[in-house]
């Protein structure tokens, strides 16, 4: 479970992000995160799992108070939860399955971080996650031969080849086409109702929001202005998240040009 308690968060330079942040995220969940851009969607999200660390209030994951958390404390609470970039955050260079024991490394004993050498019981359970999204063929392949929807399936692999409780995802369709974005949804879906990790998400394409997530965070201009289930959102309720400018905010899939 994720609790925010009257959360803040105020930028170095005085910009503050989110202030008076009061959610609670059941495991399990599928909650996308949705407003304008600057909204606060992102520093929201990041805040989770202390890559951006919170400037007021209290945010506990699983009844730990994330903010009194240390050093390897901090590497060890990651491990548990996932995250999904736009951009991949993939080595292109290499193979499939390398980026997938990379989950591995903090794991292993100091010779084998620097030999790079994974046992069979690793490479077991990146080629199970590899083919949970469907990629398991591609193991071998370099993923510069790759194309994007099945470069973010990597991604999700590797994610879930560290058995993570939570899956942060950070606009994981922008760079999409809207039939990969869809079948990159799917394998969010499935992994989120079989195997209860909650997915909390931050996207911009609301139809997308409504169709796959149970519940919907609207943010707008660092505070939550709707907390709700999808099935809820209405015209009026979109209005108030984007400011008026929900038209924009739900040209279609298809419209969208996807920004590589
Ligand atoms: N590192 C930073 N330093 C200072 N201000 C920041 C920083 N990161 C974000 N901000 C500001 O905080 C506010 C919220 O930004 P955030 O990236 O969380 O919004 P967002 O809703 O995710 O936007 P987008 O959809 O464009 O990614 C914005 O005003 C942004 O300019």
């Amino acid at each position: 479970m994720i609790e925010f308690i009257n959360v803040e968060k105020k930028y170095a330079n005085g910009t503050v992000a989110l202030q008076n942040i009061n959610l609670t995220i059941e495991q399990g969940e599928f909650v996308a995160v949705i407003g304008l851009s600057g909204a606060g969607k992102s520093t929201l999200i990041r805040c989770i799992n202390r890559m951006h660390d919170i400037t007021g209030g209290q945010l506990n994951v699983d009844n730990v108070d994330v903010g009194k958390l240390r050093g390897r404390q901090i590497r060890r609470f990651r491990r548990r939860i996932g995250m999904i970039f736009q951009s991949f955050n993939l080595v292109t260079r290499t193979t499939v399955l390398k980026n997938v024991l990379v989950s591995f490394v903090p794991d292993l004993p100091f010779w084998r971080k620097l030999t790079g050498i994974y046992n069979r019981e690793h490479k077991i359970k990146a080629l199970e996650a590899l083919d949970k999204v469907g990629i398991l063929d591609k193991a071998y392949i370099r993923v510069d031969q790759l194309s994007g929807g099945q470069q973010q399936r990597v991604a999700l692999a590797r994610t879930l080849a560290q058995n993570p409780d939570i899956i942060l995802a950070d606009e994981p369709i922008a760079s999409l086409d809207p039939v990969t974005a869809k079948m990159v949804m799917d394998d969010f879906k499935r992994i989120n109702q079989e195997m209860n990790i909650s997915v909390i998400m931050n996207i911009h394409h609301v139809e997308v929001a409504l169709e796959y997530a149970d519940r919907i965070i609207g943010i707008h201009k660092g505070a939550v202005v709707f907390d709700g289930e999808s099935a809820q959102v209405t015209k009026e309720i979109l209005d108030t998240i984007y400011g008026g400018q929900v038209e924009e905010a739900t040209a279609s899939l298809e419209e969208s040009p996807a920004h590589v």
